[in-house]
């Protein structure tokens, strides 16, 4: 891929890349797509990757679900730093349908930004189709000159995988989290301290089951080895044709998500009671205690936010996965900025008025209410 010339070869006739015509030979830039179910682990990985010391300069490339970009952008970047630079993001609601050109289109502008990274990452949203995006590297020709496609990492859930591999086969559709396995190059199983030995035995063998060449790593908060994500040349045949096969793994997918899976996404301004989220968000995860307007109770299998206590200097990041979920303190500060709670569920059943005056009306301290 990086257009070595067999000069030792006597009868070879010199091979000369077409760009050093141009005077400057063509360093093309890898790209390792990061998918996996909502809320594996994904933007964990790609934080950690960010913030682990090696000497590459990485751009990323985000496709998340949901429609305010300031929350997309606070809930993926931990910390805010020079690492973040290069911050691109992709949002489109459905990846399947629009991603070819949202994610074209993001990577043509970071590519005018040519020199001030080497790699990219391209993390896709939970319910992508990992082939869908791969494909975008072969179709585009003009892209594919600058860059190539070095492997596709699938992260999973060691506590929800299972699920997740078995149950989201709605209506007949395609499970996403086993396309996702079946394209990978990579595999990292996450989680593990959730797990017992057992269950992440039996998850393993079902990732196997699925994926006979798959390479498998174990990981906590996807702490992983560098060199064993990064720089795979999993692609590096010259026709493509690992790709193609690849894909064709999966030709028979049906490229949309899961219908009855849809996000929800609102903002709320004010200080909110910490004690009336805690019961807000068990009631909903927990209990079930929303029902849509049709009388079916939400499930909510990703939640995310950003919000604010009473009394707290630090915004409040908010994060759930099925019926786990957590409250951290971030570094950031609300200082002189209005104090807007915002709120991302994916799921089913989901209705936001209904959604938003409950937490409206039961977590929300403040009168200066709106939605
Ligand atoms: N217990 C435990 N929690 C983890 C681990 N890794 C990540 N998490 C938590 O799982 C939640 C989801 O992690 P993310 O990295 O945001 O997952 P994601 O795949 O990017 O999620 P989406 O982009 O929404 O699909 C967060 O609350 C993480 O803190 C782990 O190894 N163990
Ligand atoms: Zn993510």
């Amino acid at each position: 891929m990086d257009g070595v010339m067999m000069e030792e070869e006597d009868d070879c006739p010199d091979l000369v890349p077409i760009e050093t015509q141009s005077g400057r030979p063509a360093e093309q830039i890898p790209v390792t797509i990061i998918t996996g179910y909502l809320g594996a682990g994904k933007t964990t990985l790609l934080n950690y990757i960010l913030t682990e010391q090696h000497n590459k300069r990485i751009a990323v490339i985000l496709n998340e679900f949901g429609e305010g970009s300031a929350l997309e952008k606070s809930l993926a970047v931990s910390q805010a730093g020079e690492l973040y630079e290069e911050w691109l993001e992709l949002r489109n609601g459905c990846l399947c349908c629009s991603v070819k050109d949202n994610g074209l289109k993001a990577i043509e502008n970071l590519m005018e930004k040519k020199g001030k990274f080497d790699y990219i990452l391209l993390e896709t949203t939970g319910l992508a189709d990992p082939g869908a995006v791969a494909s975008m590297f072969w179709v585009d020709a003009e892209l594919g000159s600058d860059i190539y496609l070095d492997g596709i990492v699938t992260v999973i859930d060691a506590k929800y995988g299972l699920q997740q591999l078995t149950e989201e086969k709605a209506d007949g559709l395609v499970n996403e989290a086993a396309r996702q396995i079946a394209v990978a190059d990579l595999t990292i199983i996450n989680k593990t301290d959730l797990v017992k030995e057992e269950e992440l035995n039996q998850v393993r063998d079902t990732v196997r089951s699925i994926n006979g060449l798959v390479k498998i790593l174990e990981t906590q908060r996807s702490r992983v080895d560098l060199s064993e994500v990064l720089d795979l040349h999993s692609f590096d045949s010259k026709d493509g044709a690992n790709l193609a096969e690849k894909l064709q793994l999966v030709k028979s997918a049906r490229p949309h998500l899961d219908k009855s899976v849809l996000t929800v996404t609102f903002e709320v301004t004010g200080d909110l009671s910490e004690e009336a989220l805690n019961a807000f968000i068990q009631d909903l995860l927990w209990e079930k205690m929303f029902c849509n307007k049709e009388g079916q109770p939400m499930t909510v299998i990703r939640l995310k936010g950003i919000v604010s206590f009473a009394g707290k200097a630090h915004q409040v990041m908010l994060q759930g996965v099925h019926e786990l979920y957590e409250l951290n303190e971030t570094p950031q500060l609300w200082e002189e900025n209005p104090r807007i709670n915002r709120l991302v569920f994916i799921g089913r059943n989901l209705d936001k008025d209904i959604l938003c005056e409950q937490f409206t009306s039961k977590v929300v301290l403040d009168t200066e209410k709106n939605s």
